[in-house]
């Protein structure tokens, strides 16, 4: 089994991605972007969950694609489309990207710009992580201009760890998971 490789802020802990795609919901052959990829972990997860993806990538950082394009690789993931840029500019133009059915936003900078563009592409479904609560308060409010806030969950994960031969919980930093849904 592959090791992921890993770039500042990613990827994601295995909790988080469990508990953000199942809010997700997404379904066999669904066009999934994975805003802000980092490592690509969440897209490696939610390739197991669905199948026939049609994947997209996006990250602004080149170390950040270049970590996702190697995940990718490593753990078969196929039909892919990883996207350097701006993701706002890039969930704009109708040349990369026609739809999106689900998508997971991991970088939050220009929140609002991309929820729009989410919209526009008719995501029936949004999750957006975040860890900054002045972040989960604009998303929840860009959320609710575009009428598709649905829920937020806080999640805080403690994690074994040895001490003296037996066992204690060390806390992971806690994070906001966003869930937006269009109204239909
Ligand atoms: C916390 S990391 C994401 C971790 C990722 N989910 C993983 O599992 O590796 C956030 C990433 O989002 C990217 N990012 C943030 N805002 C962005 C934006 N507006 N457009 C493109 N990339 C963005 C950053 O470059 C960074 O790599």
């Amino acid at each position: 089994m592959s090791e992921i490789v890993s770039v500042s802020g990613g990827p994601t802990k295995p909790e988080i991605i469990a508990v953000s795609l199942s809010k997700l919901g997404l379904k066999d052959g669904d066009r999934f972007a994975d805003v802000g990829c980092g490592t690509g972990s969440v897209s490696i997860e939610a390739a197991r969950i669905a199948r026939n993806l049609a994947i997209y990538a996006i990250d602004a950082r080149k170390e950040a694609l270049l970590a996702t394009e190697t995940n990718f690789k490593n753990f078969g993931i196929k039909n892919a489309r990883v996207l350097a840029g701006e993701a706002s500019d890039i969930l704009g133009s109708t040349e990369s990207i026609d739809s999106i059915d689900c998508a997971f936003v991991g970088g939050t900078k220009n929140i609002d710009s991309i929820l729009e563009k989410l919209v526009e592409k008719k995501a029936r479904s949004i999750v957006v992580n975040a860890v900054r609560i002045e972040t989960v308060v604009r998303t929840i409010e860009a959320m609710k201009r575009l009428d598709i806030f649905d829920e937020v969950v806080h999640v805080a994960v403690s994690r074994s760890a040895p001490i003296a031969g037996e066992t204690m919980f060390k806390p992971e930093n806690p994070v906001y998971i966003v869930v937006g849904k269009r109204q239909s």
